[in-house]
Protein backbone atom coordinates (compact mmCIF):
# COMPACT_ATOMS: atom_id res chain seq x y z
CA UNK A 1 0.00 0.00 0.00
CA UNK A 2 1.19 3.30 -1.32
CA UNK A 3 0.67 6.15 1.42
CA UNK A 4 1.61 9.55 0.03
CA UNK A 5 2.00 12.99 2.96
CA UNK A 6 3.20 15.68 1.48
CA UNK A 7 2.45 18.10 4.69
CA UNK A 8 1.16 18.68 7.57
CA UNK A 9 -1.00 21.89 8.08
CA UNK A 10 -1.47 23.47 11.63
CA UNK A 11 -2.53 26.51 12.36
CA UNK A 12 0.17 27.89 13.98
CA UNK A 13 1.01 31.43 14.95
CA UNK A 14 2.23 32.82 11.49
CA UNK A 15 -0.66 31.31 9.55
CA UNK A 16 -2.37 34.13 7.46
CA UNK A 17 -5.92 34.08 6.02
CA UNK A 18 -6.40 32.70 2.78
CA UNK A 19 -8.16 34.65 0.85
CA UNK A 20 -6.88 38.00 2.27
CA UNK A 21 -3.32 37.14 3.63
CA UNK A 22 -3.74 38.79 6.97
CA UNK A 23 -2.88 37.33 10.03
CA UNK A 24 -5.33 36.97 13.08
CA UNK A 25 -5.32 40.44 14.31
CA UNK A 26 -6.13 39.52 18.32
CA UNK A 27 -6.32 42.94 19.36
CA UNK A 28 -8.20 44.47 16.70
CA UNK A 29 -10.93 41.55 17.45
CA UNK A 30 -10.92 42.45 21.10
CA UNK A 31 -11.44 45.98 20.05
CA UNK A 32 -14.79 45.56 18.55
CA UNK A 33 -16.10 43.33 20.77
CA UNK A 34 -15.31 45.78 23.74
CA UNK A 35 -17.24 48.11 20.88
CA UNK A 36 -20.01 45.95 20.41
CA UNK A 37 -20.15 45.59 24.37
CA UNK A 38 -20.74 49.09 24.68
CA UNK A 39 -23.20 49.85 21.26
CA UNK A 40 -25.64 46.86 23.29
CA UNK A 41 -25.86 49.26 26.21
CA UNK A 42 -23.26 47.45 28.43
CA UNK A 43 -20.50 48.04 30.37
CA UNK A 44 -17.57 46.36 29.31
CA UNK A 45 -15.93 47.63 32.28
CA UNK A 46 -17.97 45.60 35.43
CA UNK A 47 -16.10 42.84 36.28
CA UNK A 48 -18.13 40.06 34.82
CA UNK A 49 -17.68 41.66 31.47
CA UNK A 50 -13.70 42.56 31.73
CA UNK A 51 -11.66 39.44 30.32
CA UNK A 52 -15.12 39.06 27.92
CA UNK A 53 -13.25 40.59 24.68
CA UNK A 54 -10.43 38.91 25.01
CA UNK A 55 -11.97 35.55 25.60
CA UNK A 56 -14.47 36.01 22.31
CA UNK A 57 -11.52 37.49 20.55
CA UNK A 58 -9.74 34.16 21.27
CA UNK A 59 -13.13 31.87 20.52
CA UNK A 60 -13.48 33.38 16.99
CA UNK A 61 -9.73 32.52 16.15
CA UNK A 62 -11.23 29.58 16.61
CA UNK A 63 -14.43 29.21 15.16
CA UNK A 64 -12.71 30.95 11.90
CA UNK A 65 -9.64 28.64 11.84
CA UNK A 66 -10.73 27.21 8.74
CA UNK A 67 -9.88 30.79 6.93
CA UNK A 68 -6.17 29.92 7.75
CA UNK A 69 -6.05 26.08 6.25
CA UNK A 70 -5.16 24.87 3.01
CA UNK A 71 -7.87 22.43 2.40
CA UNK A 72 -5.02 20.81 -0.25
CA UNK A 73 -2.80 20.36 2.99
CA UNK A 74 -6.17 18.35 4.59
CA UNK A 75 -6.19 15.67 1.64
CA UNK A 76 -2.53 15.21 1.47
CA UNK A 77 -2.60 11.72 2.46
CA UNK A 78 -4.07 9.24 0.00
CA UNK A 79 -4.01 5.92 -0.82
CA UNK A 80 -3.88 3.59 -3.96
CA UNK A 81 -5.76 0.63 -2.74
CA UNK A 82 -7.53 0.07 -5.94
CA UNK A 83 -11.40 -0.21 -4.37
CA UNK A 84 -13.32 0.68 -6.81
CA UNK A 85 -17.15 0.88 -4.92
CA UNK A 86 -18.70 3.61 -2.52
CA UNK A 87 -17.13 4.89 0.68
CA UNK A 88 -19.47 6.85 2.85
CA UNK A 89 -18.87 7.97 6.19
CA UNK A 90 -22.23 9.03 7.38
CA UNK A 91 -23.09 11.72 10.36
CA UNK A 92 -19.95 13.96 10.23
CA UNK A 93 -20.94 16.42 13.68
CA UNK A 94 -20.23 19.77 12.51
CA UNK A 95 -20.55 23.59 13.95
CA UNK A 96 -20.42 26.52 11.34
CA UNK A 97 -21.17 30.18 11.64
CA UNK A 98 -24.29 31.44 9.30
CA UNK A 99 -22.22 34.54 7.33
CA UNK A 100 -25.84 36.58 7.75
CA UNK A 101 -25.83 36.56 11.59
CA UNK A 102 -22.43 35.28 12.63
CA UNK A 103 -24.47 32.72 14.97
CA UNK A 104 -24.21 28.88 14.61
CA UNK A 105 -25.58 26.40 12.59
CA UNK A 106 -25.18 23.07 13.49
CA UNK A 107 -25.92 20.00 12.71
CA UNK A 108 -24.03 16.72 10.33
CA UNK A 109 -22.30 15.87 7.07
CA UNK A 110 -22.55 12.42 5.39
CA UNK A 111 -19.78 12.26 2.47
CA UNK A 112 -19.33 9.43 0.12
CA UNK A 113 -17.32 8.98 -3.26
CA UNK A 114 -16.82 6.68 -5.32
CA UNK A 115 -12.78 6.14 -5.79
CA UNK A 116 -11.79 6.52 -9.51
CA UNK A 117 -9.72 3.98 -11.94
CA UNK A 118 -6.66 3.93 -9.83
CA UNK A 119 -9.08 3.07 -6.57
CA UNK A 120 -7.19 5.99 -5.22
CA UNK A 121 -8.50 6.51 -1.28
CA UNK A 122 -8.40 9.36 1.41
CA UNK A 123 -7.99 8.85 4.96
CA UNK A 124 -11.12 8.27 6.48
CA UNK A 125 -10.04 11.14 9.08
CA UNK A 126 -9.43 13.53 6.41
CA UNK A 127 -13.52 13.94 4.97
CA UNK A 128 -14.07 14.99 8.53
CA UNK A 129 -11.43 17.26 8.93
CA UNK A 130 -12.68 18.72 5.58
CA UNK A 131 -15.55 19.49 6.87
CA UNK A 132 -14.55 21.22 9.78
CA UNK A 133 -12.23 23.17 7.44
CA UNK A 134 -14.78 24.72 5.79
CA UNK A 135 -17.68 24.88 8.52
CA UNK A 136 -14.91 27.14 10.23
CA UNK A 137 -15.89 29.83 8.09
CA UNK A 138 -18.07 32.40 7.90
CA UNK A 139 -20.81 30.31 5.55
CA UNK A 140 -23.71 29.83 4.03
CA UNK A 141 -24.99 25.75 3.81
CA UNK A 142 -25.00 25.69 0.34
CA UNK A 143 -21.28 26.84 -0.14
CA UNK A 144 -20.37 24.95 2.66
CA UNK A 145 -21.46 21.37 1.03
CA UNK A 146 -20.69 22.16 -2.55
CA UNK A 147 -17.17 23.61 -1.30
CA UNK A 148 -16.82 19.76 0.25
CA UNK A 149 -17.96 18.01 -2.80
CA UNK A 150 -15.48 20.23 -5.39
CA UNK A 151 -12.46 19.58 -2.72
CA UNK A 152 -12.94 15.97 -3.16
CA UNK A 153 -13.37 15.97 -6.65
CA UNK A 154 -10.32 18.40 -7.54
CA UNK A 155 -7.97 16.24 -4.92
CA UNK A 156 -8.96 12.21 -5.37
CA UNK A 157 -10.04 12.64 -9.21
CA UNK A 158 -12.96 10.20 -8.17
CA UNK A 159 -15.93 8.60 -10.42
CA UNK A 160 -18.47 10.65 -7.83
CA UNK A 161 -18.98 12.76 -4.91
CA UNK A 162 -22.19 12.93 -2.80
CA UNK A 163 -22.20 15.27 -0.10
CA UNK A 164 -25.57 15.87 1.96
CA UNK A 165 -25.61 18.49 5.04
CA UNK A 166 -28.38 18.74 7.52
CA UNK A 167 -28.21 21.48 10.12
CA UNK A 168 -30.09 23.71 12.68
CA UNK A 169 -29.55 27.33 12.11
CA UNK A 170 -29.85 29.61 15.38
CA UNK A 171 -30.61 32.01 13.24
CA UNK A 172 -34.00 30.78 12.71
CA UNK A 173 -34.27 29.51 16.13
CA UNK A 174 -33.11 31.81 18.54
CA UNK A 175 -34.83 35.03 16.74
CA UNK A 176 -36.32 36.19 13.64
CA UNK A 177 -38.65 33.60 12.41
CA UNK A 178 -38.18 31.33 15.95
CA UNK A 179 -38.65 28.17 14.29
CA UNK A 180 -36.67 25.82 16.87
CA UNK A 181 -36.40 22.07 15.48
CA UNK A 182 -36.42 23.50 12.13
CA UNK A 183 -33.94 21.30 10.07
CA UNK A 184 -32.00 22.32 6.67
CA UNK A 185 -30.83 19.83 4.14
CA UNK A 186 -28.61 20.46 1.00
CA UNK A 187 -26.98 18.20 -1.00
CA UNK A 188 -23.78 18.21 -4.05
CA UNK A 189 -23.54 15.37 -6.34
CA UNK A 190 -20.56 15.03 -8.76
CA UNK A 191 -20.07 12.80 -11.52
CA UNK A 192 -21.77 9.36 -11.24
CA UNK A 193 -23.90 10.43 -8.70
CA UNK A 194 -25.23 13.04 -11.15
CA UNK A 195 -25.43 10.83 -13.60
CA UNK A 196 -26.65 8.05 -12.38
CA UNK A 197 -29.58 7.92 -10.45
CA UNK A 198 -29.18 4.42 -9.19
CA UNK A 199 -25.85 5.61 -7.88
CA UNK A 200 -27.47 8.14 -6.24
CA UNK A 201 -30.07 6.33 -5.33
CA UNK A 202 -28.08 3.96 -3.43
CA UNK A 203 -25.92 6.49 -1.21
CA UNK A 204 -28.82 8.15 -0.68
CA UNK A 205 -30.70 5.20 0.94
CA UNK A 206 -27.47 4.54 2.99
CA UNK A 207 -27.20 8.39 4.01
CA UNK A 208 -30.66 8.91 5.13
CA UNK A 209 -31.23 5.12 6.82
CA UNK A 210 -31.92 5.47 10.28
N1 LIG B 1 -29.91 29.98 1.80
C1 LIG B 1 -29.42 30.20 3.03
N2 LIG B 1 -29.96 31.17 3.76
C2 LIG B 1 -29.46 31.37 5.00
C3 LIG B 1 -28.44 30.61 5.55
N3 LIG B 1 -28.18 31.06 6.81
C4 LIG B 1 -29.04 32.07 7.01
N4 LIG B 1 -29.82 32.27 5.93
C5 LIG B 1 -30.88 33.23 5.64
O1 LIG B 1 -30.33 34.46 5.25
C6 LIG B 1 -31.41 35.36 5.19
C7 LIG B 1 -30.95 36.77 5.48
O2 LIG B 1 -32.08 37.56 5.24
P1 LIG B 1 -32.19 39.11 5.56
O3 LIG B 1 -33.61 39.53 5.25
O4 LIG B 1 -31.08 39.83 4.89
O5 LIG B 1 -31.89 39.16 7.12
P2 LIG B 1 -32.90 39.24 8.33
O6 LIG B 1 -33.70 40.50 8.25
O7 LIG B 1 -32.12 39.05 9.61
O8 LIG B 1 -33.85 38.00 8.05
P3 LIG B 1 -34.68 37.07 9.03
O9 LIG B 1 -33.75 35.95 9.47
O10 LIG B 1 -35.80 36.54 8.19
O11 LIG B 1 -35.13 37.89 10.21
C8 LIG B 1 -32.44 34.81 6.17
O12 LIG B 1 -33.56 34.40 5.42
C9 LIG B 1 -31.75 33.58 6.78
O13 LIG B 1 -32.65 32.54 7.13
C10 LIG B 1 -27.88 29.59 4.73
O14 LIG B 1 -26.96 28.87 5.12
N5 LIG B 1 -28.41 29.41 3.50
ZN1 LIG C 1 -28.21 33.42 9.88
Amino acid sequence: MEVRRLSVNQLGSESVALMTGRPFDQARAEAAVRELLIAVGEDPDRPGLLDTPARVARAYREVFAGLYTDPDDVLDTTFDEGHQELVLVRDIPLYSTCEHHLVSFHGVAHIGYIPGPTGRLTGLSKLARLVDLYAKRPQVQERLTSQIADALMSKLDPRGVIVVVEAEHLCMAMRGIRKPGASTTTSAVRGQFQTSSASRAEALDLILRR
